[in-house]
């Protein structure tokens, strides 16, 4: 972990789009994050940086099992995880919140069915409210569970609300408020402090820059 390049767990999808623009005002050699290839580990041209491609979800385990030293993952997936990590820096991007919703309108029952890609964080904040709802795990499209009586409420991601809207839900609830963070292995973090702590000072630069005055 010590030697080679200092290595970033990225993720693909949407925060990828986010990220690049960040990275590149930081200063960061951005053409393998953004080249149209279907490479999974890819260096900078300096060999200072190594990026390496994974689904949103399994970031935090590459980087606490510390195959990765660095990461960017959502706060929902960091609370769903709960990996032992460092979170140095909130990028600012990817903002969204995690909220219970159900459909318009409509009282959900006592002990409500919650489907959900978010099991962990569901019971949690149901349980702390004292309800005893029945989670049941999805992995995509939740919306569609209350839609035909796989569930009475859901746990999702909401941005602009428009996913709720145009499926006849509401929110009803905010479980957590989203963004994206910069995370670190906590041996890594403290190992390669020379390389780390300078990045995330250009990469923090870079998100107070781009932040709304
Ligand atoms: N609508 C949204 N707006 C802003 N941020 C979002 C939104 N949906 C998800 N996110 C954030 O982006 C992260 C990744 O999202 P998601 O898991 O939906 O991946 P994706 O980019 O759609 O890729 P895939 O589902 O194909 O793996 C989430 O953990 C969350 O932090
Ligand atoms: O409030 P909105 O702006 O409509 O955004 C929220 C939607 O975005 C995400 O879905 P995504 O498109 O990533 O699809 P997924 O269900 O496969 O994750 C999330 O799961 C919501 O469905």
């Amino acid at each position: 972990m010590n030697e080679g390049p200092l290595s970033i767990a990225v993720p693909k999808g949407r925060i990828l789009k986010a990220l690049a623009p960040l990275f590149s005002r930081a200063g960061l050699d951005v053409g393998p994050l953004v080249a149209d290839d279907r490479r999974l580990v890819r260096d900078d041209a300096a060999g200072r940086l190594r990026y390496v491609f994974l689904k949103p979800d399994d970031v935090p385990t590459y980087v606490e099992y510390g195959a990765v030293d660095l990461g960017i993952a959502g706060r929902d997936t960091l609370l769903e995880k709960k990996a032992d990590l460092y979170t140095p820096l909130d990028l600012g991007i990817g903002r969204c919140r995690l909220a219970v919703a159900g459909p318009r309108g409509k009282r959900a029952p006592d002990v409500p069915r919650v489907a959900t890609k978010y099991p962990r964080v569901t019971a949690e904040f149901f349980a702390k409210k004292g309800i005893q709802a029945e989670v049941i795990p999805v992995s995509g499209s939740v919306e569609l569970a209350p839609l035909v009586g796989l569930s009475d409420l859901i746990v999702d991601v909401v941005e602009t609300g428009k996913t709720l809207e145009e499926n006849d839900l509401e929110v009803i609830e905010t479980v957590a408020e989203v963004s994206t963070m910069l995370i670190a292995n906590r041996a890594a973090y403290k190992l390669r402090a020379a390389e780390i702590r300078p990045l995330c000072e250009a990469i923090g630069k870079a998100v107070a820059e781009s932040a709304p005055a």
